[in-house]
């Protein structure tokens, strides 16, 4: 009676599921364009299986490159609340083919809050990767993989079974 329960102690299982559960956040291009937007899909899909997928709607056929809000405060709450999860989220995965300031700018913010970082590039689209991206892989924290499409559940099963381990 009256003792005190610490959230070890806690037996609500939702909660022990919130606890446990990896916090993923995914990057994709928005306003940089929409052409991937079915890549995003399938990754985002698998990703779910991993964790909660904290940034779902980059994946969203609804959203077009005008992104979610045109306002400027509706822009200032989008930063807000994309750099809130950026730090709450325990791995980073971003598709980067298509370039995306706004992808590029979250993966150099997690940098330097020492996110583990796994960035998917497709060889085949015919673009080169920017060396701030390719230059960045360290093959731990940072690791960039090239892909193609229908190996996407395949690459994230690589990722994630390391991360297991390690
Ligand atoms: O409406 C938005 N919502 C949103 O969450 N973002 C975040 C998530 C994406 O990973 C990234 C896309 O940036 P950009 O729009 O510069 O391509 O920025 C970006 C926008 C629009 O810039």
């Amino acid at each position: 009676e009256g003792a005190v329960v610490t959230p070890a102690e806690r037996s609500d299982p939702w909660e022990n599921q919130e606890d446990v559960m990896m916090k993923v956040y995914f990057c994709g291009s928005i306003r940089g364009g929409r052409d991937d937007v079915h890549v995003y899909r399938r990754i985002v899909h698998a990703l779910q299986s991993y964790g909660s997928v904290l940034t779902e709607h980059v994946s969203s056929a609804e959203l077009s490159d005008r992104g979610e809000d045109a306002t400027d405060s509706g822009d200032r709450a989008i930063h807000d609340r994309d750099l809130d999860w950026l730090r709450q989220a325990d791995v980073i995965v971003a598709e980067v083919t298509q370039p995306s300031l706004g992808v590029g700018y979250e993966l150099g913010r997690a940098v330097d809050m020492k996110k583990k970082i796994f960035c998917l590039f497709r060889p085949s689209s015919g673009r080169v990767l920017s060396a701030m991206i390719r230059g960045a892989a360290d093959g731990e924290n940072f690791v960039v993989r090239d892909y193609s499409e229908d190996e996407v559940e395949m690459v994230l099963e690589e990722f994630f079974s390391g991360l297991k381990r390690s």
